[in-house]
């Protein structure tokens, strides 16, 4: 492990009041790994990701991110570092696809024409249709509403993307679809993600590090 890793976690400690979720944790990830958490339900996954952007704080141990201590980002600044896919996409209900889609852009202080160039060199990467651009949310498929959250969470050149059970509600072929969807954009973009599933099959297809874990604690690092 080095101070340098994209996220650099040492005995870390982590407890909801006197629920005690993570056991001197120590774990790192490289720039460019592809990095699949898997385990029970309960063991500690999504508590995994918030640590890493800062949702919560850690109580005890080391937590670096891009080689920074985490508590000394701005946490506005770190989340926009980074870029979220959470399960049936959580897009913004009141925003087109279009808005949904360049709103990290927008808080980086990105131009109309900057966001507009983007995404149409991302729709395609997507599969998606123009004709998704002015709808809203709840006019879109799942798949659909998947892919935009997708351009969303990459569409600002994050340093990392952390993923939470992305895929989850989709069914199998629109999930094998956006599985191989998301493959092709980490090795086009080579950006790191950290991504939780409770599918091996999904893991062992995306992942270039399966990590289990149990008990608040790294078991396995394959
Ligand atoms: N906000 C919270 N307040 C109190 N306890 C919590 C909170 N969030 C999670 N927990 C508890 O912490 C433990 C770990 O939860 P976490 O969501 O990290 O697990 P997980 O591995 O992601 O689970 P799942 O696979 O079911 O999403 C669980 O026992 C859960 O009940």
């Amino acid at each position: 492990m080095s101070l340098e890793n994209m996220i650099y976690f040492n005995q870390v400690n982590f407890s909801y009041g006197s629920h005690q979720v993570l056991y001197d944790l120590s774990f790192s990830v490289d720039r460019g790994e592809f990095i699949c958490l898997t385990g029970k339900s309960g063991c500690g996954k999504s508590t995994l990701l918030r640590l890493i952007n800062g949702l919560l704080d850690r109580q005890d141990g080391d937590i670096r991110i891009l080689g920074k201590k985490i508590g000394q980002w701005e946490i506005h600044e770190l989340r926009r570092k980074m870029g979220y896919v959470l399960q049936e996409g959580a897009l913004f209900p009141h925003l087109t696809a279009y808005q949904n889609m360049c709103y990290v852009m927008k808080l980086n202080k990105a131009s109309s024409q900057q966001c507009e160039n983007r995404i149409s060199e991302l729709l395609p990467l997507v599969n998606l249709e123009r004709d998704v651009l002015n709808k809203f949310p709840d006019k879109l498929s799942g798949g659909q509403r998947q892919r935009v959250g997708i351009v969303r969470a990459i569409a600002h050149n994050p340093e990392m993307v952390l993923m939470d059970e992305p895929f989850s509600a989709l069914d199998s072929h629109t999930r094998k679809s956006l599985q191989d969807l998301v493959k092709n954009i980490h090795q086009k973009l080579n950006t790191t993600f950290v991504m939780v599933t409770h599918d091996k099959e999904e893991a062992n297809l995306l992942a270039t590090r399966v990590i289990r874990m149990a008990e608040g604690q790294i078991k396995t690092l394959i």
